[in-house]
């Protein structure tokens, strides 16, 4: 198994390459690509870690050379925001970022799956969706948003606030990665039970996460850590999925013929190539049910604006 990070040298980058380092299987190889010219040097780092995966990285303005053989290709390059700052606010900068990364995994590996993680991901995994359909190359089997962080923050939280054990607490997040358009079911919730104020209080909380973090980093980046880990927990089911493993379930936000939008991040049973069956996610409370009808115009909104890019 190959394992591709594009924006290794950033601060999702190094945190991610550090888990697949310790965590992909034995044999694996992990291949670092940024435009920073200190990558080979972040691999050379990396690669005296005791593990029995293979590390190399490159620089330059071409990743073409990360890419070859790639079974994976996980996408972080890009901007993050700062104090004030929306995800769609990235999109001038990391819309062409990504246009231009995908153009060259189009090339170099096109039978791979893609996770992208640039924000707006609402938007990018339209813009990359594009970029391959005109590449005569997608598969929107093996093309997903990364919502990962978004679940593992509802699982903290839940834990936190009710006194679950972390290992039990399983929450459904759908929808997008921004804001309301992030819909966690806290009513699928199994053994808690939450008042309408709780309710209230965790959705605005998991909804503004991301916030949290920037504001609290005052200026120094959005998260990082946890999103290094997000990724790394998304890319093993990928792993165990494509290496043949059965029931491997995941979120992501993927175009998986969603009745409210074209991308909508959902569970998916994951196999060897990529998505193997979208699943249902349940019956809806009436608190999500009207929190998804008011968000279903900005997710569709972000959309457009990717698809319209590319076009
Ligand atoms: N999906 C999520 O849940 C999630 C979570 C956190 C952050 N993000 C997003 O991930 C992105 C990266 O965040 P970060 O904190 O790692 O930022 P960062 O600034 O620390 O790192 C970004 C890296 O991208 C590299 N880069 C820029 N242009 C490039 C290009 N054309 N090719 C290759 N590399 C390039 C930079 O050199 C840098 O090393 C941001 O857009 C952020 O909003 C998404
Ligand atoms: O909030 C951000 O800008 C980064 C990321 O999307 C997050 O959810 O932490």
């Amino acid at each position: 198994m190959k394992v591709a990070v594009l924006g290794a040298a950033g601060g999702i980058g190094q945190a991610l390459a550090l888990l697949l380092k310790t965590k992909l299987p034995a044999g694996s190889e992990l291949s670092l690509y940024d435009i920073a010219p200190v990558t080979p040097g972040v691999a050379a780092d990396l690669s005296h870690i005791p593990s029995d995966v293979k590390i190399v990285g490159f620089a330059g303005e071409d990743p073409t050379e990360a890419l070859q053989g790639a079974d994976i290709v996980l996408i972080s390059a890009g901007v993050a925001r700062k104090p004030g700052m929306d995800r769609a606010d990235l999109f001038n900068v990391n819309a062409g970022i990504v246009k231009n990364l995908i153009e060259k995994v189009a090339t170099a590996c096109p039978k791979a799956c893609i996770g992208i993680i640039t924000n707006p991901v609402n938007t990018t995994v339209a813009i990359a969706a594009q970029v391959l359909k005109k590449a005569g190359v997608y598969d929107k089997n093996k093309l997903f948003g990364v919502t990962t962080l978004d679940v593992i923050r509802s699982e903290t939280f839940v834990s936190e606030m009710k006194g679950l054990l972390l290992k039990e607490v399983k929450v459904p997040v759908i929808g997008g990665h921004s804001g309301t358009t992030i819909l966690p079911l806290l009513s699928q919730v199994t053994g808690a039970s939450f008042s309408e104020q709780e309710v209230e209080q965790l959705t605005h909380r998991i909804q503004n996460a991301g916030t949290e973090v920037v504001e609290a980093k005052a200026g120094g980046g959005s998260a990082t850590l946890s999103m290094g880990y997000a990724g790394c927990r998304f890319a093993l089911s990928l792993v165990d999925a494509l290496s043949g493993k059965s029931d491997v379930v995941d979120y992501a936000y993927v175009e998986g013929g969603s009745e409210h939008a074209q991308f909508f991040a959902q569970p998916l049973l994951l196999g060897k190539n990529g998505v193997e069956k979208v699943l249902p996610y349940g019956e809806l409370s009436a608190f999500e049910q009207k929190a998804m009808e008011e968000m279903l115009e900005t997710l569709k909104g972000d959309i457009k604006k990717g698809i319209e890019f590319v076009s």
